[in-house]
């Protein structure tokens, strides 16, 4: 693993990692406490997958590869970038990853082509087609073609059905990522108000189902919500999933309130003005190293269970 905390403590003999906190100097007019603590996504993601070790290695032992295919349509640089992650991901865990990268013009018909085939390889466990891609694709007929059970993005029809049950096995990445933050910082949901801005199909919409799931009380923002502000001013835990850079301004969180940014805006910065709403949140996760490597590592985490699954089905059968 190539991340280090920050600090450890000894505790009955056990080395814990210490969470981060930073002290800030405060405008005059600000009532708020000095602690913040800082969402470390990088020392989420180092959990989760130093938790994948042993189940990748155990199906090795057995001749399983778990194996994600990442499909890319185009040659957006930054989308190139992320799907490069992804797959440098899965390769320093030992998780296969199949990179295929289709042509700008390609058409529904074809890619879905190349999603059957994948559909059909008994030797891949997850496929994600990576968001956005080019507009003369039918996005949702793609997404519909992969298998349910390949659907580590939780991106099909089935799958955001069965997460707004709460009963997925792969809820999409991003949404399963924050809540994965709130969960390792031990920071509670139930009662809370969620105050989510964004809508789209895989971030602000299943992340709101997820929330409420957990007994938040979610209210969903978008572009035609009036008075935003107000809106954004009653919530406890705020989600930004906008994709307009430093979008969400310092003075819209309410004081004590908990921030996550999920924007990933071109030059890696996010949807929320970072520095003017650290000043107000008690805790918030920072564009990079917050929510980003988080999403990665939910999805490496989804392969492997992919993987485990067909292994289960295969010890049935
Ligand atoms: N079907 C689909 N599922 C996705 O989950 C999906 C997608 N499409 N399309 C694009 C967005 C974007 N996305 C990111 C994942 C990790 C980082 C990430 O780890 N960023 C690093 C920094 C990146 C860098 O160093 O360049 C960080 O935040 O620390 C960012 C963005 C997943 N997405």
């Amino acid at each position: 693993m190539d991340y280090k905390p920050y600090a450890w403590a000894e505790v009955r003999g056990c080395h814990i990692p210490l969470p981060l906190y930073v002290s800030i100097e405060l405008e005059r007019d600000d009532k708020m406490t000095t602690e913040k603590l800082i969402l470390d996504g990088n020392r989420v993601a180092a959990d989760i997958k130093e938790s994948l070790l042993f189940r990748i290695n155990r199906l090795s032992a057995k001749g399983i590869i778990p194996c994600l295919a990442t499909i890319l349509v185009g040659d957006d640089p930054s989308s190139a970038t992320y799907v490069r992650m992804k797959g440098n991901a899965c390769q320093r865990l030992g998780i296969q990853s199949i990179r295929v990268v289709l042509p700008t013009n390609t058409s529904t018909d074809e890619l879905i082509a190349v999603i059957s085939k994948l559909n059909a390889d008994p030797n891949v466990h997850g496929i994600l087609l990576q968001h956005p891609v080019p507009k003369q694709i039918d996005e949702r007929a793609a997404f519909e073609a992969i298998n349910i059970e390949k659907d580590v993005d939780g991106v099909t029809t089935l799958g955001f059905a069965q997460n707004a049950f709460g009963l997925a096995d792969f809820p999409s990445c991003t949404p399963a990522a924050i809540v994965a933050i709130l969960d390792y910082y031990n920071i509670s949901i139930e009662g809370k108000h969620a105050v989510v801005i964004g809508r789209s199909p895989i971030l602000g919409k299943p992340v709101s189902l997820m929330l409420l799931n957990k007994n938040a009380t979610v209210t969903t923002c978008h572009s035609k919500t009036t008075n935003l502000v107000d809106v954004v001013r009653l919530g406890d835990i705020v989600v930004a999933a906008v994709g307009k850079p430093k979008f969400v301004q310092g003075d819209w969180i309410k004081p004590g309130a908990v921030v996550l940014d999920a924007g990933y805006n071109v030059g890696n910065i996010g949807d929320v003005d970072y520095d003017a709403c650290l000043k107000r949140a008690s805790a918030i996760t920072p564009v990079p190293a917050g929510v980003g490597p988080v999403t990665i590592a939910t999805l490496l985490k989804h392969t492997v269970e992919a993987a485990e699954k067909l292994e289960q089905q295969q010890i049935i059968q």
